[in-house]
């Protein structure tokens, strides 16, 4: 297998502030999904950042083809345009919409359950149902590697699942790689075929996570899985006396 992004001995500092990527290494091969967890701080927004172009890095390198999608945590819809027009507007920003491009942006809402909202503008949908839109925004021009900062951090558990399921079934159908920062354990092992640690600006420790597919949270092994993060995260010891 290619790897569809690698993060080389990268060094990344905010001009007048400490380092905040120190040697991160980090490899995604094509078609999988590697989620990044780690504490508040630890730099996983900032390597997102880098994986994505948006910062150059100050030592190392960093190899991503060119058609990268980005999902942010607040879903950044355009409140003028209709649904449709909103995940239309990477094609529209690029080049004329095609009437092939309109079936394709009707056939990714009817995959996220929302074919009868494609005329509605963003404040006359819910939190769930604008972050599908914006899931489907950044999927509209196919890119081989997705890029998602925390996408369902605001949404309640129950819609959060779904859109997990969603986003994978999405995913794996056409073949996208991803990498999903996300502070839920249970979200990382649900997602992940890898769940890479993140630690004062590095990958500290990856598990591979191989659960069969769909993954049943209440499961034993999914349990154990989510405890194997924990662990590798610290997060079970206990505080010095
Ligand atoms: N523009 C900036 N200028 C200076 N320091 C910054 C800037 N952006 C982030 N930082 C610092 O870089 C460190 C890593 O931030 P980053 O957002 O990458 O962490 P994170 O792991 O994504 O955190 P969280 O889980 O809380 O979102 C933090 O200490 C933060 O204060």
């Amino acid at each position: 297998m290619s790897d569809a992004l690698v993060i080389q001995d990268v060094d990344y500092t905010f001009p007048g502030w400490p380092p905040v990527v120190q040697g991160a290494n980090l490899r995604v091969e094509a078609g999988q999904i590697c989620c990044l967890v780690g504490r508040s701080g630890c730099g996983k927004t900032t390597l997102l950042k880098l994986a994505a172009g948006l910062l150059q890095p100050d030592r190392g390198h960093i190899e991503r083809g060119a058609d990268a999608g980005f999902v942010f945590q607040a879903p950044t819809l355009l409140e003028w345009l209709r649904v449709v027009d909103n995940v239309l507007l990477p094609v529209s920003l690029k080049r004329r919409v095609t009437s092939l491009d309109l079936q394709r942006a009707q056939q990714l809402l009817e995959q996220l359950g929302l074919g009868a909202l494609a005329q509605r503008y963003p404040r006359q949908l819910s939190g769930g149902q604008q972050s599908r839109v914006s899931l489907a925004r950044a999927l509209i021009l196919r890119p081989a590697l997705l890029l998602l900062d925390e996408p369902f951090a605001a949404l309640d558990a129950i819609t959060r699942e779904e859109l997990q399921h969603d986003l994978h079934e999405l995913c794996a159908q056409q073949g996208t790689t991803v990498v999903f920062v996300t502070h839920d354990i249970a979200e990382a092992v649900y997602l992940g075929d890898r769940v890479a640690v993140v630690d004062a600006g590095r990958v500290a420790q990856e598990i591979a996570v191989r659960l069969p597919r769909p993954r049943l949270r209440s499961s034993l092994p999914f349990a154990e899985a989510c405890t194997q993060v924990r662990t590798a995260m610290h997060l079970d010891e206990e505080a010095p006396a």
